[in-house]
């Protein structure tokens, strides 16, 4: 099992996740799709990368907003899934020209 992040392991690895942010033992996000199917294609294409990872997010998808919510259930935190999870989802939203709001 992963072990948790320290504070100073977050905040350093939050620097290179722009539009990313702490909230509490998770790590958040918005991202703005140009429309409903590019949101979902990129909650798809996240789907396939959270599946293969075995690592899942919280996704809340309304029109051409979704919001993310990363945290490691098993561990209670964050751990280093949780930092390349987001970086996979911040990629895919470039592809889908996507953006992360903040
Ligand atoms: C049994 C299975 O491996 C675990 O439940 C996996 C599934 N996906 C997961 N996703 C997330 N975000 N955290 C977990 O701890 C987790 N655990």
């Amino acid at each position: 099992m992963s072990r948790l992040l320290t504070d100073d392991e977050v905040t350093r690895q939050l620097a290179e996740l722009p539009g990313w942010s702490r909230a509490g033992s998770a790590i958040v996000a918005t991202v703005e799709a140009p429309d409903f199917p590019a949101a979902v294609r990129l909650v798809v294409a996240v789907a396939e990368d959270a599946e293969q990872m075995n690592h899942h997010p919280d996704i809340d998808i309304r029109w051409r907003t979704t919001r993310w919510l990363l945290t490691t259930h098993d561990a209670g935190g964050l751990t280093q899934l949780d930092i390349e999870l987001a970086h996979r989802i911040s990629q895919a939203a470039r592809a889908e020209g996507a953006s992360l709001r903040g």
